[in-house]
Order: structure tokens, then sequence, then C-alpha cells
């Protein structure tokens, strides 16, 4: 027979007699000038070359993994190898072993060699690559000399829209059995697609679930999403903040457990309004529509989150969903929950004013004054009267009529009182007795008003310090510090940063009237490598300039302010010796996995690497997180 090949190569006519699939490829072998006397080096991948090739194809590698040696077990004999190749041909896995493993690899056979039909003429993965399409090549068939002891079967693994992804190969030597070793190799390819199909709608899985959850982040209202089975799959931030709990202790529960819900409800309709009760009996009012299937099956719910009173939570929101912030917020509403007075401290711009804000909100006297005074910003004479008030005639420059002071106006409400430390000592005195008396009296008066006022004092001073230095009452420290409350700075929960930037844009924007701005992935790097010694505020302040200065619809590393670009030339220079490729890798990475907070396989994913490819580049480029 191999005397149709003989006849080809000798320039005869055998096209009525050679399978057309076959007679083409040789036709196609000849075009490009393949040698048929010889074997071809050419096109085998150096043992480093192979391993960058195996990472590219790392998904097609793992939806192989387990159907090659089950393919390999059906042949029931050692004589055959089981191939993988990606689309260009080349071999990247091999299964099998025994003699004719050997015999293969004299051919080249084996990994790291591209089998495609330009460099080794008519074969089963070259060909069935080139037709896309399953494909034996026995032995005469295959158009260079040497390969023709082989019995090759190779069908290829299509992606959804049918492009060719790889190709499953069985070879062997001389087998009768054609089509059942096709169909093996066929239902082998078949088992990859399905693999590859899975790990698609698990990354769609994914996308949607990290989607809902960053968009959801992102809105300044409850966003809450709850499964067929009852369990609250998201919430956000915002609606946490507003049930005064973490995400984490509500996420995965069912919300039977954290709402009082009616019987049936998630059968109930397409939309509904409940008006549910949380576990410490507060109102919260959730407008849910129902997420259905094809056959009108209820999947779920998703929906919005509010508490249900006359003055609702508007401009105050708590962002952060670093563990430490969301520690100090569920810190500060259990403190909500108390009558007790409040010592917060934290340096400035951490926050205390907006945790305070929170606690009051979050209290039963939300619906009461927040009275705040900064004791640092006033002059030491006026600091006892803005606090207690004075009636007409009180001291020269007294106000016709009198005025009140902050303790009256923020009665049944709270009072912030910021910079306690900066308080003046004859002020401490009053304060206290305001706070053991419950009553006050205006500068001038001899009558007082009863009050009932709940205090929050803040400080980034160190009070022990200062009422070892007689700078501060001890009685009024201890008074005040009944409940504690740290605010850690932003360097400790930099993972915040990634929060803070979205929110503070959309803030500016919005104030200055300007559309929409998205974020060069760059700039947070260089966010999170600067250590923020002005915090919250900082950020605040650092964002609201560069969205001022923006020129395209993304702010850019051009528009960061001078110290950070500073900042990002020291730790540039400091690395110079490092190649750049290096140091931008190492970014990429510190990145990604700050974003999964620490969590290799995720952030693997994010950087569309393997994982082991992951562990050895934090390991080379000596990563610490
Ligand atoms: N967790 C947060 N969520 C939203 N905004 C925040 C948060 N923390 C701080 N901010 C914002 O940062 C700025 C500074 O916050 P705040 O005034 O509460 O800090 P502070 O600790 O009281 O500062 P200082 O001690 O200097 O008075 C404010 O504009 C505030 O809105």
């Amino acid at each position: 027979m191999d005397n149709y090949w003989k006849r080809f190569i000798n320039g005869e006519s055998v096209e009525s007699e050679v399978s057309p699939t076959i007679y083409r490829s040789w036709q196609r072998s000849i075009e490009y000038q393949v040698d048929h006397t010889l074997i071809s080096h050419q096109d085998i991948l150096s043992t480093p070359r192979l391993s960058e090739r195996r990472e590219a194809q790392d998904t097609l590698i793992r939806a192989s993994e387990p159907v090659l040696p089950y393919i390999f077990s059906l042949l029931g004999n050692t004589n055959y190898t089981v191939l993988l190749g990606d689309n260009d041909g080349y071999i990247i896995e091999a299964v099998g072993d025994g003699p004719f493993m050997s015999k293969a690899q004299k051919v080249n056979l084996s990994p790291g060699a591209s089998w495609r039909e330009e460099i080794r003429g008519t074969n089963a993965i070259g060909t069935a690559l080139r037709d896309n399409a399953p494909m034996s090549v026995f032995g005469w068939e295959h158009f260079v000399h040497d390969n023709q002891f082989l019995a090759c079967w190779a069908a290829p693994i299509q992606s959804s829209q049918g492009i060719p992804l790889g190709v499953l190969d069985i070879s062997g030597e001389a087998n009768p059995d054609r089509q059942k070793i096709l169909n093996i190799a066929m239902m082998g390819a078949s088992m990859i697609e399905k693999n590859l199909r899975l790990f698609e709608l698990e990354n769609q899985l994914r996308f949607y679930q990290e989607g809902s959850k960053l968009a959801s982040s992102l809105l300044q209202q409850g966003f809450l999403a709850i499964d067929q089975n009852g369990v609250i799959t998201n919430i956000n931030s915002y609606g946490a903040g507003l049930l005064g709990r973490r995400q984490e202790d509500i996420i995965g529960r069912l919300a039977g457990e954290v709402f009082s819900t009616p019987k049936g409800w998630m059968l109930n309709g397409h939309s509904l309004n409940l008006h549910l009760k949380d576990s410490s009996g507060k109102e919260i009012t959730s407008h849910l529509n129902q997420v259905v299937n094809e056959a009108g099956q209820s999947l779920g719910a998703v929906g919005t989150l509010q508490i249900s009173k006359k003055a609702p939570l508007s401009n105050i929101t708590w962002i952060g969903t670093s563990q430490l912030s969301q520690r100090t917020l569920a810190r500060a509403s259990k403190i909500a929950s108390t009558h007790s007075s409040v010592l917060i401290h934290g340096e400035s711009g951490t926050g205390k004013e907006i945790i305070s804000h929170t606690i009051h909100q979050l209290s039963s006297r939300s619906e009461g004054p927040f009275v705040a005074l900064n004791c640092a910003s006033l002059p030491a004479s006026l600091i006892e009267s803005e606090l207690f008030g004075y009636v007409e005639g009180a001291f020269t420059g007294a106000r016709r009529g009198g005025k009140p002071g902050k303790f009256e106006l923020a009665n049944k409400g709270t009072i912030f009182l910021d910079e306690i430390g900066d308080m003046p000592l004859n002020v401490q005195v009053a304060l206290l007795r305001v706070l053991q008396e419950k009553e006050v009296s205006r500068i001038g008066d001899t009558k007082s008003i009863k009050i009932d006022v709940r205090v929050i004092a803040a400080t980034h001073k160190d009070l022990n310090a200062l009422v070892a230095a007689e700078k501060f009452r001890l009685d009024l420290y201890y008074r005040l510090k009944v409940v504690t409350l740290e605010l850690p700075p932003l360097r400790e929960r930099s993972e915040d940063i990634l929060d803070f930037v979205p929110y503070f844009i959309d803030k500016t924007c919005k104030s200055l009237d300007l559309p929409p701005l998205g974020v060069q992935e760059e700039v947070y790097t260089h966010l999170l490598s600067h250590n923020w010694p002005g915090n919250v505020r900082e950020l605040e302040n650092c964002i609201e300039g560069m969205v001022g200065l923006a020129e395209g619809p993304l702010l850019t590393i051009a528009d960061l302010p001078d110290e950070i670009l500073q900042n990002l030339g020291e730790s540039e220079s400091s690395a110079s010796t490092e190649p750049l490729l290096n140091q931008h890798t190492k970014q990429a990475i510190l990145y990604a996995l700050t974003q999964t907070k620490g969590k290799i396989a995720p952030a693997s994913k994010l950087l569309g690497i393997g994982r082991n490819t992951l562990y050895r580049k934090i390991k080379e480029l000596d990563i610490k997180f």
C-alpha cells in the first residue's frame, strides 16, 4: 500500500486511490517543502520555553489533567501514548510508558516538539488542527518516511465557538481498529471541552459574584441579596453599617435569623416591601425584587435596605472593608447600644468625628441632635461660653438675649468634644460638674437646666501623659473613658484605600458636577505604598486634588501629587539595581495580593497566571505580604 505514497512522491497521480483528506494534506506538505526523507529537528522547545508554553496553557492542562490518564487506561495496553497538543501543534503533555514511548521519542513525538503540518507534513496532530476535525493517520499516510511506523488518532479540542484550542492525540504502532480508537480520542477531547466549559462557567459565576459585590460596595445605600434557601449571600458594608454589624457576621446566615421575616415571604411574588426588625429591635425597611429562572421559580431576591425612621441615614457612611475597619464599626455599633460616655483615641484624620456621628445615628438618640465642638479651634476664653452658653449681660460683648451653649443644643442627643486634650483646666472642672449632675448653668445665670446628653470625646494625644503632666484632670479622664474606641491609622489598614478611592472620587465628582472618573491600576500601587501620615483626610484631599486636575476620563500617575511621586521616586531608586520588569511584576503581585487579602488562588486568577507560578514568583522576587 505504501506504493501510493511512493507513487505520489514520484509525481504520479494517486488522487482517486487515497482518502481526500490525506491527499490534500500531502499536497500541502509539498507546498511547505517538508523533506519526506528526514525527521525534522526544527521547532523543538528548550525546557524553559516549554515551561513558558505550559504556563500559558495552564487552563487547557488543568482541564486535561484527569482525562489523559483515563483515556490511557481505556486503551488497555501500554503500547500507546496519549498526548495533549496546544493550538500551535506543540505537544505539552504526554501520558504513557513502555517501549513505544522510547520509539516515539526518537521521532520527536514527545513534549516540546511541534507537529504542525508545516514542519512534519501529514500527521494526525497537525492535520486534525489544520482541518479542525478528528483524524486518523496510519503508517504510509504520514508524509515523512521515518514516521510511517506510527498509527495516530487525533481530535481537536474546541472552544464553545468551535475554535481549536488544542488537540488530543493517541499514538501507537499500526492498529487495524481505526474507528474504535478514533472514537476514544473524540470522547477524550469532548471531556476536556466539558471541563473547559465548566471553568468558564466558574469564572463567569465568580465574575458575577465579585462584580455584584464590588458594585454593591460602591452603592450609597444598603444592598441585600438572599438566595432561594433564605440565606443572605451578600450585604454591602453600608447595609451592614445600618444594622450595626459586620458583613461577615451577616453573610451566610439565614435571613430569618437576622430579621423577623414573615413566613413564606420568599415565595410571595416578584417584588415586595418588607418591614423587618433586626435582632436589636431596630426597624428596617427592605424593598426586594425576586429573581426567577425561566420556569418562574424563585432563585432568591435582591434589593435595598433602609432604616425605617423619619430622619434616614443620608450623609454618613462608614467606608472601609478591612478587618480593622469592620472591627471598629462593629465596636462602634455595640457602643451605640449603651448609654456611657465614650473616649475615642486616634491620629488626626482617622475618622474620629465620623465614627462618633455613626455611633449617634446607630443609637436610640439618633433622632436627637448631634453637636460637635473642637476644643483646639477656639481660644480658651471662649470654650466655656460655647459649651455652657451665657445670659444677657454676663460679660462685655455678650449677645442680647444671651446664647444657649452646645450642651443645651445637644439635649436628647450627642455632644462630640474633639481634641479634648486641649480643653483648659478650668473648663474641665465645669465639664466634670455637668457630667456628674446632668445639668448645666449658663454663664451669669443662677438657675440650672436639666440636660440629657451623651458625651463622646476624642483626642489624638496621650491623655495618660497629660494626666501625669497635670494638664488633664484624672477624675474627668475616668469619667470620660467609661468606654473607649481606638481608631487605627490608615497605614495599618491600607486595604481600605481600595474602598476610599472610588468613594472619594464619586463624592468629589458629584460635588464638582463632573462625569464619573476611573483610575489607572498603577495609581493604586502608589497610593498603597504611601504611608499617609494625615490618614483618611490626607487621602481625601489627595483624591480631591487629583479629580480637580484630571484631564481625561481616568486618574493616572501623572495626576498624583508630588509627595507621593517623590515617594515613588525613592522606592524606584532604592530598587534601581532590580530589573524594571521585576519591579513591575512585584507591584502587580502586591496589588493582586492586597485586593484578595493575601489569598493565593484568587490573586493568581486576577493576575491570569497559575497558582504555582505565583508561588514561584513570590519566592523568586522575595515578596513579603
Ligand atoms: N471610614 C470613613 N468613611 C468615610 N469617610 C471617612 C472615614 N474616615 C474618615 N473619613 C473622612 O475623612 C475626613 C477626616 O475624618 P474625621 O474628621 O472624622 O477625622 P478625625 O479623626 O476626627 O480628624 P481630626 O482629629 O483631625 O479632627 C472626613 O472628611 C471624613 O469624612
